[in-house]
């Protein structure tokens, strides 16, 4: 199994000290960078001031120069001290971080021209993506050309080209689960599962091809290379993104973030080989990202990298973390017997036995929609979104964001607000009953106190997977919950507080009874097999 993450970025002081190879002196030296980066007094906190004394939002007097695991955990209690809108030094970069609903609106939404690029993290866009891939890509006209690029595939009207393909993954994704669990008999870890899933859609709306096992090479490099992504991109794990020396030397996350890279332009590079030997040898390869990229290559003037990352980034970006609610979902609802009851009952009522739901389905269960949308306040697999970065000096309620600030929206506090979701810590999907809008419709309220969530981030950057995503979501949870009862073995408790990986959060590994329902549920399950559609 790769699906279990790797979690050994430099976040360790003594790692840093002990693995690294280094020379005496160059070791006193970095003491030396390292101890000022934690010891400074805080003058910059007090002396930075724009040119009318506005001071910087308040925030600890420390320096930190990184957070360790569950970063949410700090900034929730900062923000009870500091307030919705608070700054923390992480090393040399200044943050600000948004807890509140109505401020991520003003500052991500209504002043989107200044806060929507994206700081040059050393390892994330520096040295694993080189300024690429969308994310990584700075607020600029680049980016806007790279964005329109990839959401010619992601338009709701495109996905509807794809919609047997994905109505399809889903049918797979469950059968696979129920055969795996010898028809319900055996506990089994959803993980590879849900992410062979959330692959295949991706390779499909990428690549026009999909893996046809869960045993398939592919599925595992591709699955290693998302969670290698995942473990090493964190917006503040790695101490090398904010103490500058560090970058030059050999540090094992270094390494780590060039064999990523190489990794991604190998394995992606030789995917969009595969797909040029198709198109070249006349066949009529399925719409899909790489033929868009490859037909306009010359137009768009991409080269070789763009290719490779912009083909890369649906699986990088649109895997774990669509994969992520899925697990979260199952890990959640199978100790809520209750709930599944409620959710069952509206199957039954709407839906019935022989057949399960379909995408045309989702505004007439408006209970399972309820559950989906709880589960991604409750459990966003990114707590902190992906950190903007202003371009410019702002003033905002009389407190200073200098230009190059990192903004980080707090999802974690946003989606715990009791004003908005009374009662937050509790799973309660009744809280969504009577919202009938998708995420993206939600996204663009007026009032930023009516949307559902902050889950897909916010702005000009909010995520352009997100309706893709939306059906993916729909089709896998409301069919798991139309064939089996979910439970959790009583002798093996799932943590709902711990999670795997730095920017994306999945559970930790768990396992689960999926029980069959009723006897219809093989003979659907089982008018569909596998199919490959292109080996690799
Ligand atoms: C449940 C599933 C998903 C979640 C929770 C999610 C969440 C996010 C978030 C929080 C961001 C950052 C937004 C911001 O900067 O404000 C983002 C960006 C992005 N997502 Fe997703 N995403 C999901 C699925 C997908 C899928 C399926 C794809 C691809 C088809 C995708 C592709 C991207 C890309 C390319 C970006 C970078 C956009 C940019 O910087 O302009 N995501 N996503």
């Amino acid at each position: 199994m790769v699906y279990v993450a790797n979690n050994t970025p430099d976040t360790n002081l003594l790692n840093l000290f002990f693995a690294t190879p280094l020379s005496v002196s160059s070791r006193c030296v970095l003491f030396v960078v390292l101890a000022l980066s934690f010891i400074l007094p805080f003058v910059l906190r007090r002396s930075l001031v724009d040119k009318d004394g506005h001071p910087i939002p308040p925030g600890p007097l420390l320096r930190y120069a990184f957070l360790r695991r569950y970063p949410e955990r700090a900034l929730q209690a900062w923000a009870r001290t500091y307030g919705p809108l608070f700054s923390v030094w992480m090393g040399n970069q200044l943050f600000v971080v948004v807890s509140d609903a109505r401020i991520a609106k003003d500052l991500l939404v209504s002043n989107g021209a200044i806060f929507s690029s994206r700081k040059p993290y050393f390892m994330k866009n520096q040295t694993i993506l080189r300024g690429r891939a969308l994310t990584a890509t700075p607020y600029s006209d680049t980016w806007r050309q790279h964005r329109r690029i990839a959401m010619q595939l992601l338009t709701q009207k495109a996905i509807q080209g794809y919609a047997p393909v994905l109505d399809y993954e889903a049918h797979i994704l469950v059968r696979s689960l129920y055969h795996e669990s010898k028809m319900g008999t055996l506990p089994i870890n959803p993980a590879h599962f849900a992410g062979r899933y959330a692959l295949n859609n991706m390779l499909t709306i990428s690549f026009a091809t999909r893996t046809d096992s869960t045993l398939d090479p592919l599925t595992e490099r591709a699955l290693a290379l998302a969670t290698e992504f995942m473990d090493l991109t964190g917006p503040w794990s790695n101490m090398v993104d904010f103490i500058e020396p560090l970058q030059r030397i050999p540090t094992t996350t270094r390494s780590r973030g060039r064999r990523l890279h190489d990794g991604i332009v190998e394995v992606y590079g030789a995917m969009i080989m595969r797909v040029k030997a198709r198109m070249d040898a006349g066949e009529d390869v399925p719409d899909c990202l790489v033929k868009t990229l490859l037909l306009t290559q010359e137009q768009e003037k991409l080269d070789w990298e763009d290719l490779c990352m912009l083909s890369a980034v649906f699986t990088l970006g649109g895997v774990h973390s669509t994969a992520g609610v899925i697990l979260w979902f199952l890990a959640h609802i199978s100790s809520q017997p209750d709930i599944q009851a409620k959710a069952h009952a509206e199957l039954d009522t709407v839906i019935g036995r022989d057949y399960w739901p379909t995408a045309e389905d989702e505004q007439r269960l408006p209970y399972i929609r309820a559950i989906i949308k709880e589960v991604e306040r409750a459990h966003a697999p990114f707590w902190m979104a992906t950190p903007h970065y202003s371009t410019e000096d702002f003033v905002y309620n009389g407190m200073y964001i200098p230009q190059n600030t990192v903004v980080v929206l707090n999802c974690y506090n946003i989606h715990h607000n009791e004003e908005k979701y009374p009662d937050p810590f509790s799973f309660n999907p009744d809280r969504y009953l009577g919202n009938t809008l998708t995420c993206a419709e939600s996204s663009k309220l007026p009032n930023a106190m009516d949307r559902d969530h902050w889950m897909f981030g916010a702005g000009r950057r909010i995520c352009p997977g997100i309706h893709v995503a939306e059906r993916e979501l729909w089709l896998a949870i409301s069919r798991l919950l139309w064939a089996f009862d979910i439970r959790a073995l009583p002798d093996e408790p799932i943590s709902l507080e711990e999670y795997e990986g730095e920017s994306g959060r999945t559970p930790m590994p768990y396992r689960v009874m999926l029980t069959p329902r009723h006897d219809r549920v093989q003979a659907l399950l089982d008018a569909e097999q596998e199919v490959t559609l292109m080996k690799l």
